[in-house]
């Protein structure tokens, strides 16, 4: 079942098409990851979908919701940069926002002692906010976008701006409210995305570029790699490797030849032959697989 259904969403400020024409669906349960580099438009998206930004065109639709509600009971939001109070405690900050979501003084005390004691900042509920870590500031960013029980709960960035640390604990409470509501969450490092996220929608200027399960990306885009490495100039050896059939793509990295090939045994003996042939001076002769990183890297290059 999905939970937000999104049809040709466009975004374009002054005639610059910013997002152009996004087309997916989330389904119940699931953490996706809006995976793109800088500037592709994860943010803009987020702020269409949590209805802060109005697109140019297309549609959203939240499962549910008849034309023209108020969207926002279904979403809970956190802004790549959120603003607290630093004068309030974070009892109060969240009691505050639950009474902005229309929720009575008592369920908003009830509701932001419960969210407290999930984002494990309960000891320090009476503390002012300014006096809170970046990790805790996010978490008690986290549990007031769920204060009124959101369907989907979106975050920008949720752990960019942290330090190890509070990564981790963000990344571990993210890991923990995924069992119990729809997440989609935009990063630009692919290791985020790959820990917690069972989908990933990748973007690039503006369009997304794939979509699918890890699992299904990461078996789509494994193909076979070898890693050579050469006493003396490697670059002689890059030319001569380029000219094997066996072939697809050769790249350096490192000192090191890395080259792509369609078939393993087939280009083994190949790329053997040849060395054998003219006596190459290798240093290494390694197989590898690409991986969602060679993706990512691909994607982001171009
Ligand atoms: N209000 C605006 N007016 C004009 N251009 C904008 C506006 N908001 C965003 N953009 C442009 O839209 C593009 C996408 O920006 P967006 O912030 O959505 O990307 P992003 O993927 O979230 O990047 P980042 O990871 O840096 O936050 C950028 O080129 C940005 O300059």
């Amino acid at each position: 079942m999905a939970v937000i259904e999104v049809q040709n969403l466009i975004k374009a400020f002054k005639g610059d098409q910013v997002v152009k024409g996004l087309n997916f669906t989330l389904e119940k349960g699931k953490c996706v990851a809006l995976l793109g580099p800088n500037g592709a438009g994860k943010t803009t998206t987020l702020r269409m979908l949590s209805g802060l930004l109005k697109p140019t065109d297309g549609s959203i639709h939240f499962e549910g919701a008849t034309k023209g509600e108020d969207i926002r009971q279904y979403i809970g939001y956190l802004p790549q940069y959120p603003i607290f109070h630093p004068w309030m405690t974070g009892k109060e900050f969240l009691v505050y926002v639950g009474q902005l979501a229309h929720l009575s003084k008592k369920d908003a005390i009830e509701k932001a002692d419960q969210l407290l004691e999930k984002v494990a900042i309960f000891e320090a509920r009476n503390q002012r906010i300014g006096k809170y870590s970046g990790g805790m500031k996010q978490r008690l960013g986290i549990a007031q976008a769920m204060i009124h029980s959101p369907q989907l709960l979106m975050l920008d960035e949720p752990v960019s701006s942290l330090d190890p640390l509070g990564r981790r604990e963000v990344l571990t409470l993210m890991e923990e409210l995924k069992q119990q509501t729809t997440i989609l969450f935009s990063t630009h490092i692919l290791g985020d995305a790959e820990e917690i996220s069972d989908d990933l929608l990748v973007m690039h200027h503006g369009e997304i570029v794939e979509a699918g399960s890890i699992e299904s990306l990461r078996h789509k885009h494994q193909t076979a790699k070898f890693e050579l490495a050469f006493q003396g100039d490697t670059t002689t050896y890059q030319e001569r490797l380029k000219q094997l059939e066996c072939i697809q793509e050769t790249f350096l990295e490192k000192g090191e030849i890395h080259v792509i090939v369609e078939d393993i045994e087939t280009a083994r003996r190949e790329i053997l032959k040849e060395a054998i042939a003219t006596d190459w001076p290798l240093v290494k002769f390694e197989l590898s697989r690409t991986t969602l990183e060679d993706l990512f890297m691909k994607v982001v290059k171009n």
